[in-house]
């Protein structure tokens, strides 16, 4: 009896696969004429338009009537706009690589599976790349929990005409991977020594013998992990699949609520959401209350101050350059007029980009 029911409702998913297919496709139909319609214009319209995506997948999210939840819809309809976005455009989005690390995860949280994912070697090489049109977008990291802050990426920001095309917010689960048959046999542990620090309780509790050693990179890690007998690597869930890895431990971090920033840089400019940042990189001659001058219009317009970082300046001209994110659109009235005033007393003044604030999902 139990078995007929069974048959039932595979009757019904059936049935209902054909009706999802065929509303997939009129999906499909419809972004491939938005896509002759941007062909079309004479002014150069994006194929991808991020802040039409974000709206896309909260309005599927707050509509979710269960039981799958949330961040299994935003995930599914990841995909599906990945593949229509394919149909209009085949994308080339270029990264900090190798392969498998956490910046991957993040080029295919953003960007789902229907892109071509390109990794580079350096972050310069990522400006590069989409300086040059050889990919359409670049992912690097920003606050990276492997490495701090990046400054690589600060600087280069600084240097190039690129801009900020969207944040990527990821929460990072480290594992344990390896091909060895237990903990026991686990003999060393190669990973970034940020990685090592993050998992020292776990590691010191579980495999107090194994040998630590640090890497360049988690990607890199489990690259070695793959062929060394009994070595185990540190690395995201993407490594794994990647490498052939088993996962021998996950979460092994002793800090959970690791989460990881990074960039979008491209050449684009989107129109506000009505739930944005803005980055911008300012800079005047050094003297005393320079800071709190450069600061002051931000908190008399009560806007909110995400992020504020200082890197020494190349040019000797000015001692210091300020990274600040702030709540806001540069195109919202509000935060133009901010931006106007802040530019008054700065003697540097650039807006890196306006984009829609990042989802931990
Ligand atoms: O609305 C658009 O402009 C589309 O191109 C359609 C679509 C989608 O599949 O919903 C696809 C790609 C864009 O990045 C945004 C949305």
């Amino acid at each position: 009896m139990a078995n007929q029911d069974l048959l039932v409702y595979r009757d019904k998913i059936d049935a209902i696969d054909e009706q999802i297919l065929a509303l997939l496709s009129s999906r499909a139909a419809c972004a491939k004429a938005i896509g002759h319609i941007k062909q079309n214009q004479t002014v150069a319209m994006p194929f991808y338009r991020p802040e039409r995506e974000k709206a896309v997948l909260e309005r599927l999210m707050d509509m979710n009537p269960g039981p799958l939840p949330d961040k299994e819809i935003r995930r599914l309809f990841r995909e599906v706009m990945s593949a229509c976005l394919a149909l209009e455009m085949p994308m080339d989005i270029a990264y900090l690589g190798p392969e498998g690390t956490y910046t991957q995860a993040a080029v295919l949280k953003q960007f789902g599976h229907s892109v071509n994912t390109v990794p580079l070697r350096t972050i310069p090489d990522v400006f590069k790349a989409v300086q040059s049109e050889n990919a359409h977008f670049g992912i690097v990291p920003s606050e990276n929990s492997t490495e701090g802050v990046v400054t690589h990426t600060l600087d280069m920001l600084l240097q190039s005409d690129l801009r900020i095309c969207g944040e990527i917010l990821l929460r990072i689960q480290h594992n344990l991977l390896s091909n060895a048959e237990s903990l026991s046999a686990v003999k060393a542990v190669y990973a970034h020594e940020q990685a090592l620090a993050q998992c020292r309780n776990w590691l010191n509790r579980y495999i107090p013998h194994a040998d630590l050693r640090p890497v360049s990179s988690n990607g890199k890690a489990a690259e070695i992990a793959a062929t060394e007998a009994n070595a185990a690597a540190i690395a995201g869930q993407m490594a794994s699949d990647f490498y052939g890895l088993s996962i021998l431990a996950a979460g092994i971090e002793d800090e959970t609520n690791n989460t990881t920033r990074f960039l979008v840089i491209g050449n684009q400019q989107l129109t506000p959401t009505g739930d944005d940042k803005t980055s911008l990189v300012v800079s005047a001659n050094n003297h005393p209350g320079l800071l709190h001058q450069l600061l002051e219009p931000i908190a008399r317009y009560k806007v909110n101050m995400t992020r504020l970082e200082s890197r020494p300046a190349r040019q000797a001209i000015w001692e210091y350059v300020f990274f600040i994110d702030l709540e806001g659109h540069e195109h919202d009235e509000k935060t133009a007029s901010l931006l106007a005033e802040i530019k008054r007393t700065a003697s540097f003044f650039k807006v890196l980009g306006s984009y829609p604030v990042g989802t931990v999902f």
